[in-house]
């Protein structure tokens, strides 16, 4: 059974709003899924119909094969929402050990406090009395605690120092080796690109690009040679280049796309083309995901 995730055709609409447009995707077993895009794309409320926490308008999901409330889906499940609310006037300790207590197989107290990284003090203070960080370290390992084969985390490392950071991924990618399943969402591009095997990246609803990393960051950054002509340069003489994947016009400019800006520029040297003001766009990954933001909000 390498398929842990199933999700086919999901769509939530809240009134008039679709939050989550007919989204479809699979995840198999020991990836890292990052969930990224700006805020209201849609991430939250996807990840909380892949928990069965929220009822889908339409489309379903499957986890290990099974609907997500299934007792063996929640027992190999371990999830960390974006707002951590523990429960009052009981010590760390007490809730870790009550947590465990849920599951048939679960992780050893002494495993949870060391991948966590949360100390003697920290497992005698009440929950009441702990820093948000401290919240979040409880958080981890309440997720933990019944050792699950699926984790999902919803943007895991906000408010994390770096410390904490650190040792969060550093524990994920150690499960991901043994076969464990990670989803998370962030809404950093430099925390998808470092930490995942994958990125699905969400805008308005819908998946708007999926693959690795270095996939997602080409398709984010597109390169291109643009050029203002007074000829009229047959668009052909580029798309038959094998690194040209398009050929537009726009305001009187020629933009000709492609990864290898280099071998644009020597063909149209080589042919002596009549070209003036001949722009280079190597494509900034921040600027091209900004865009995305920035889209993504006044589309609000
Ligand atoms: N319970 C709700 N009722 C009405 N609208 C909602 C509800 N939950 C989410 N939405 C709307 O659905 C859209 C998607 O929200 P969602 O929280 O899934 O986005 P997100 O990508 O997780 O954003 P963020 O990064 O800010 O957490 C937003 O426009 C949001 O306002």
């Amino acid at each position: 059974m390498d398929t842990v995730v199933e999700i086919d055709r999901l769509t939530k609409v809240f009134r008039q709003k679709k939050a989550v447009d007919d989204v479809s995707f699979s995840i198999r077993k020991g990836e890292i899924t990052a969930i990224l895009g700006p805020n209201g794309a849609g991430k939250t409320t996807t990840m909380l119909m892949m928990l069965g926490l929220l009822k889908p308008t339409e489309g379903k999901v499957l986890l290990f094969q099974q609907h997500p409330k299934e007792r063996f889906v929640r027992e190999n499940l371990g999830v960390m929402l974006q707002e951590v609310s523990l429960m009052d006037a009981i010590k760390v300790k007490e809730l870790i050990q009550l947590f465990r207590s849920y599951y048939p197989q679960p992780m050893g107290l002494d495993q949870l406090v060391t991948l966590t990284g949360l100390s003697e003090e920290d497992l005698n203070r009440r929950t009441e009395k702990l820093s948000g960080g401290q919240k979040r370290r409880v958080a981890f390992a309440l997720a933990l605690a019944g050792n699950p084969e699926l984790l999902f985390f919803d943007e895991p490392t906000v408010g994390m120092d770096n410390t904490s950071r650190r040792l969060f991924w550093k524990t994920v990618r150690g499960f991901a080796r043994q076969g464990k399943t990670i989803i998370f969402t962030t809404h950093y591009l430099q925390e998808a690109d470092e930490y995942a095997d994958r990125i699905i990246l969400f805008k308005e609803g819908k998946v708007a690009a999926d693959g690795t990393p270095d996939t997602i960051k080409k398709e984010l950054t597109r390169q291109f040679v643009s050029f203002i002509s007074p000829d009229e340069i047959p668009a052909d003489l580029f798309l038959q280049m094998p690194f040209v994947s398009d050929v537009y016009e726009q305001e009187g400019r020629t933009y000709i796309i492609s990864d290898d800006t280099d071998s644009v520029l020597f063909m149209m040297f080589e042919k002596k083309l009549f070209v003036q003001d001949i722009r280079v766009e190597k494509g900034s990954l921040d600027e091209a995901f900004e865009h995305l933001t920035i889209e993504e909000k006044e589309a609000i």
